[in-house]
């Protein structure tokens, strides 16, 4: 699998690397790159089936996504990087804090779930996209990502809706169905890396409580709320997140 990226930033810095969610792509983490690329070398990357990486045929797992990310290290010769995720991101991002501890140093779990049922909301959802493509999804997917505040501006809307209209339809709907049969709340206890969990106060999808189911399972983590903010709070409220990674991911290094 050939895994779109970009990496930007000083040569020497410690990496970190940022996980698009479901229907968006790698130009959802614009607003934190200027801010990150001031202490960090940012890889951004592209999800199986989003943006610029390709798609095989599902269903997939949160392995395969994993598994993408382990690829990808393994060939630029990343041993150990921090990782931050925007909910399917996020998943990965746990993921990797369980299988791969060795790799992952400080973790940042934005607006994500570690069990997002019920499975046929996801299941039901492939099938749509299978049938109709993703532009079916996009008026749905714009409430949820964004506040109706938000949602409403013009260039919100089409940046927002241009990705999930971009996505691959089989690549959509399988990554979909690797939440239809996630369940990553057994090994969170297991997982090593300073965590930070940041939720969405309006966040209709992955509202505060799985934040919160999130924090009591990780020994190391904690929790922020961001305000006025729904699904895609970090691209919501860069002005709030922004401060609260770099918080994280510098403080006593
Ligand atoms: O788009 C959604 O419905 C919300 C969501 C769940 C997983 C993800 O990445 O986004």
């Amino acid at each position: 699998m050939t895994v779109h990226h970009e990496l930007t930033g000083p040569e020497q810095a410690p990496v970190i690397v940022l996980s698009n969610s479901l229907g968006t792509d790698s130009r959802l983490w614009d607003e934190q790159v200027p801010a990150l690329t001031e202490h960090f070398r940012v890889l951004r990357y592209d999800q199986r089936g989003h943006g610029g990486t390709g798609a095989k045929p599902g269903p997939y797992t949160l392995e395969d996504l994993g598994g993408d990310v382990l690829e990808l290290l393994d060939e630029l010769g990343l041993e150990r990087v921090h990782f931050a995720g925007v909910s399917l991101g996020g998943m990965t991002g746990m993921w990797l804090a369980e299988h791969a501890p060795d790799r992952i140093d400080r973790l940042a779990l934005i607006c994500t779930s570690a069990q997002l049922g019920p499975p046929s909301k996801w299941t039901d959802r492939a099938a749509v996209v299978r049938e109709q493509g993703t532009a079916a999804l996009v008026e749905s997917s714009l409430a949820t990502w964004f506040t109706p505040e938000a949602a409403g501006r013009g260039d919100i809307a089409e940046k927002f809706g241009g990705m999930l209209r971009a996505c691959d339809d089989e690549g959509y709907a399988a990554c979909a169905e690797s939440i239809a049969t996630m369940n990553l709340l057994p090994r969170l206890s297991e997982i090593t890396a300073q965590t930070l969990a940041v939720a969405g106060a309006d966040d209709p999808a992955t509202p505060p409580p799985h934040a919160e189911q999130i924090v009591d399972a990780i020994p190391t983590a904690r929790m922020e709320v961001v305000p006025q903010a729904a699904h895609l709070a970090n691209a919501e409220q860069p002005e709030i997140v922004n401060p609260l990674l770099l918080e994280h991911f510098t403080r006593g290094a």
